[in-house]
């Protein structure tokens, strides 16, 4: 059994080398000629599966992509060769979610806000957004959700219609996949028409898909009113459109989902799919191969509360980190250097707290209890 990965997946070996033999490539520039010989084929976001790809293989069983958004996956083209298919869903919205609650913390001190007087808009209500939203509101920050695909099977999903909570939004944090076509398009969704509609200050956080938000339209609505603006993707990456920059609060390179336990957890997912593929028991697992953190375990006392969490969190995620690699870097390496070369984050669930009265509300925020 051939498998083919992508170099940036953590653990593939690990987890792989008794299904196979495991031979890497570079994501972004693998050409057709070089999959020629490979009976699974695990990718990440950067790597374009079609038929051009796959023109030189007539073997291949099944495609796994490590991450959650498939746009870059043909899969009615793999359906038409049978070949089976697996995306990893889920993997890291946690990852997400820490990456939304940094930006949202530092937005707030920065322009000394409170975030219970702030109006959260989620777009895209699935597990990050989800996840946002119950965070939020452990939070004590008012919500608009916004998911007109919820809202049509969820008599009782409180859906706000993308136009309104552009207009009543504080914050508007997108996490939508990225669709072209089909009756709810999420290309361009936030456009000129709508950046016009927004409050002056709003602020705009985009850890979704860099197309969701047309960036030239962006561009010019912050140079003619900046708001705060928090960029994690970017439309035609690796190649950006480096302008926008000056008129970021935060800008990372595609990172927000690349925890030590998300990615190792994408790898893992498709691992298990793979193994039920082939019919064989899986006998290796995440818990096993996660490296021990660097900070394991904390005693919180009984007067740790709500104004607290951030120098909590901060301890193990702070985004301005990746926002001065990002500024440093990009212009030297590049975008895909900085994904490539990612220090080491861990989640929240790697700390275990300890304490007389643990407040409920730290594990809708996702940290974890000895
Ligand atoms: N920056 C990063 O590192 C990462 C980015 N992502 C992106 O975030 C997206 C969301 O991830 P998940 O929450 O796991 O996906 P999901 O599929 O669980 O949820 C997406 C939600 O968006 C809703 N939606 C679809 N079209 C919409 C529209 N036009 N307007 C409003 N809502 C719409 C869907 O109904 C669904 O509930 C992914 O598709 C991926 O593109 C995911 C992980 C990491
Ligand atoms: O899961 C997704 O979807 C993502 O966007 C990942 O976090 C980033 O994907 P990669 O480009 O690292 O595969």
């Amino acid at each position: 059994m051939n498998i083919y990965a992508d170099e940036n997946m953590p653990l593939v070996r690990e987890f792989f080398a008794d299904l196979g033999e495991v031979t890497t490539f570079d994501g972004r520039n693998v050409q057709a000629e070089a999959l020629r010989e490979a009976d699974v084929l695990l990718v990440r976001s950067v790597t374009p599966v079609n038929a051009s790809l796959l023109s030189q293989n007539n073997r291949l069983r099944f495609v796994g992509t490590a991450t959650i958004g498939t746009e870059h996956v043909d899969r009615d083209y793999l359906a038409s060769r049978q070949i089976s298919f697996s995306s990893a869903p889920g993997c890291n919205a946690q990852s997400v979610l820490e990456y939304v609650l940094s930006s949202l913390w530092f937005l707030a001190e920065r322009y000394q806000w409170s975030l219970q007087h702030k109006v959260l808009g989620i777009v895209g209500v699935g597990s990050i957004g989800q996840r946002l939203a119950t965070a939020a509101r452990a939070l004590g920050i008012p919500l608009l959700l916004c998911d007109p695909l919820r809202a049509a099977q969820e008599p009782d999903f409180p859906h706000t219609d993308f136009t309104t909570l552009c207009q009543q939004a504080d914050i508007i944090s997108f996490h939508t996949p990225l669709e072209k076509t089909g009756p709810y398009p999420s290309y361009h969704l936030l456009d000129a028409v709508h950046l016009a509609q927004l409050k002056p200050d709003c602020a705009i956080i985009n850890a979704s898909r860099g197309a969701v938000i047309d960036n030239q339209a962006l561009l010019t609505a912050q140079q003619r009113k900046r708001r705060p603006l928090v960029l994690d993707v970017w439309e035609q990456e690796p190649d950006i459109l480096l302008p926008l920059l000056p008129y970021c609060d935060l800008a990372t390179a595609h990172i927000a989902g690349h925890s030590v336990e998300g990615k190792a957890r994408g790898t893992e997912m498709l691992y298990q799919r793979c193994c039920e593929l082939l019919q064989q028991q899986p006998r290796m697992s995440l818990a096993a191969l996660l490296p021990v953190p660097a900070m394991e375990k904390l005693q919180l006392s009984a007067n740790f509360g709500l104004p607290d969490v951030q120098n909590l969190a901060r301890m193990l995620y702070d985004v301005r980190r990746d926002d001065a690699l990002f500024r440093y870097h990009i212009t030297g390496h590049g975008f895909d250097w900085l994904r490539k070369s990612y220090p080491a984050r861990r989640e929240y669930s790697a700390l275990q707290l300890s304490g007389p009265a643990l407040p409920a509300w730290l594990d809708s925020l996702g940290f974890s209890r000895q």
